[in-house]
């Protein structure tokens, strides 16, 4: 049956193995904040299909299911994936996303390179996807399209299906027109983007910056705009925006633009982390760390994600403060989100490195100031871990959102805490209640850590609830029926 629904994203709900002869589905290796979100929406909508890529068999007995159902304790849905050759998911993911269109959406135009870079390929591969996505949707459905890698779909949609909407969200940070301009590909990646109906991101300023690029490119029609609501215009810092385009209108057709963070299944993990299993584990993980203050850096391995100026800054305060030795410690994961990527091979070599060097100045035989994990952990695990730290000192320097920080607040159920945020996440606009610092500050760093370290636990407490009440409000239930009431407004233009 047609879908009302067609979510196009490139990882699938799950990846499969086989065991006993049998497919079993297991959750993703990959540290993603992506697939769990879209998981929970698909969930809730009848009549959906989620588009995915798996690589394609080799050999000529090889038989591939290009689509199962999945019954998950989210729901029930079709999951349709494309089979893509080795050569072209390298190029699609690894090169052309990776190497050239990554460094532009974070605004590190110095490791930006498309020296290896085939666009045919990337641009043949969305196509694939295109034509994937309309075959699944029903006459009038919304076709919902996730992150950069799929930029050009919803250009091959409109010509393919007239009568599909179009709806795109960007997961990841959108650049200043002036970085964004660096891509040689940019006239065709904005004009697919204006064949959407919809395009969404999580904070005003990437909204901001969208309008912007529209307009250094294209003549504007019109532009509507909005004041941002007072609890996401965090004044005074990195991403503060006082109002955001609502609408742009360009040759002829309006596009509304829509500015929304995502929240987490912040319910399922407070109960999650009070079941008894997981108290133990948050029980054991304290006597481990035997009442040395505990402190997480949870995320996956990115240089966008700032873990080496995260771990400069704990070598500042191991040199800056002595009296903390032996009674202090970090916990880092830092899990490449894929194997076979030399930008990332590089970041987790730089982070191990540096590890090294820290515990080898600091530490002694009886005391390991940093743990360093490079494997997955699972879900119910990671929770454990936030729940049993003290602190949660996550500091991207550029990050579109950030889910691990609101995870940490949903996992501290009502106990003190504190959350040391980057101002250039996109979550800070809404966390302000976090100690919210500029990561390209070495002053600020080492403020930041100081202030958490000697933070009374009143303070905690009482920054802990009013974070803790805005991502209960702000829940990735209360992001599902925002983004449905959008898709419903669509239908009725
Ligand atoms: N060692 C480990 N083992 C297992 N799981 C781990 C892990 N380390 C982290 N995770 C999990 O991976 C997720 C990472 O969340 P992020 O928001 O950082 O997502 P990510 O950058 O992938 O996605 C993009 O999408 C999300 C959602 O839109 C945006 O917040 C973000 O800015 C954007 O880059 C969290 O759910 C966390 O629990
Ligand atoms: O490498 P990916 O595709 O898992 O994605 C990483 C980030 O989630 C992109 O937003």
């Amino acid at each position: 049956m047609a879908s009302s629904l067609v979510i196009v994203y490139h990882r699938q709900p799950y990846e499969e193995f086989v065991e006993n002869g049998q497919i079993v589905l297991k959750e993703n290796k990959s540290p993603n904040g992506i697939v769990p979100a879209l998981k929970g929406f698909i969930g809730q909508v009848d009549r959906a299909s989620w588009v995915a890529w798996k690589k394609a068999p080799t050999g000529k007995a090889a038989k591939f299911e290009r689509r199962i159902t999945v019954n998950d304790s989210y729901g029930s849905y079709e999951v349709v994936r494309l089979p893509l050759t080795a050569e072209q998911i390298s190029q699609f993911y690894h090169v052309v996303s990776k190497e050239a269109l990554w460094p532009i959406l974070n605004s590190f135009p110095s490791l930006y390179s498309t020296e290896n870079c085939q666009w045919s390929v990337f641009r043949e591969v969305n196509r694939l996807f295109a034509q994937a996505a309309c075959a699944e949707a029903a006459p009038g459905a919304v076709i919902w399209v996730h992150d950069y890698n799929l930029w050009l779909v919803p250009g091959f949609v409109r010509q393919m299906r007239p009568d599909v909407k179009i709806a795109f969200f960007h997961h990841t940070p959108f650049p200043a027109p002036d970085v964004f301009n660096i891509l040689p590909w940019r006239d065709e990646i904005l004009a697919s983007l204006l064949d959407c109906d919809l395009v969404g991101f999580h904070v005003p300023r990437y909204a901001r910056n969208f309008a912007a690029l529209v307009q250094s490119l294209r003549r504007i029609e019109g532009l509507i705009e909005r004041a941002v609501e007072p609890e996401l215009q965090a004044t005074g810092t990195a991403l503060s925006e006082p109002v955001t385009p609502v609408s742009i209108a360009v040759g002829g057709r309006t596009i509304r633009i829509d500015a929304f963070p995502i929240g987490t299944h912040a319910d399922l993990i407070r109960s999650t982390v009070q079941k008894p299993d997981n108290l133990a584990r948050v029980a054991h993980i304290r006597r481990e760390m035997s009442g040395q203050t505990t402190i997480v850096s949870i995320g996956r391995v990115d240089y966008a994600k700032g873990t080496r100026e995260m771990l400069l800054a704990f070598e500042r305060l191991l040199a800056r403060r002595p009296e903390l030795h032996g009674r202090i410690r970090l916990l880092v994961t830092a899990v490449a989100a894929a194997d076979g990527m030399r930008v990332y091979k590089r970041a987790q070599q730089n982070i191990e490195q540096l590890v090294g060097r820290i515990n080898g100045h600091h530490g002694s035989l009886t005391w390991t100031p940093i743990l360093l994990s490079t494997t997955p952990m699972p879900f119910e695990e990671t929770l454990s871990y936030y729940r049993a730290a003290d602190i949660c000192w996550i500091t991207p320097l550029r990050d579109g959102l950030n889910l691990v920080a609101k995870e940490f607040i949903a996992a501290h159920v009502n106990e003190s805490g504190v959350l040391v945020l980057s101002e250039f996440a996109g979550a800070a606009v809404e966390l302000q209640d976090a100690v919210l610092v500029n990561p390209y500050s070495i002053s600020q760093m080492d403020d930041a850590i100081d202030r958490a370290l000697d933070m009374p636990r009143d303070e905690q407490r009482e920054r802990m609830q009013r974070m803790d009440a805005l991502i209960q409000r702000y829940d990735i239930t209360h992001w599902t029926h925002h983004v449905l009431e959008l898709f419903a407004q669509l239908r009725s233009r």
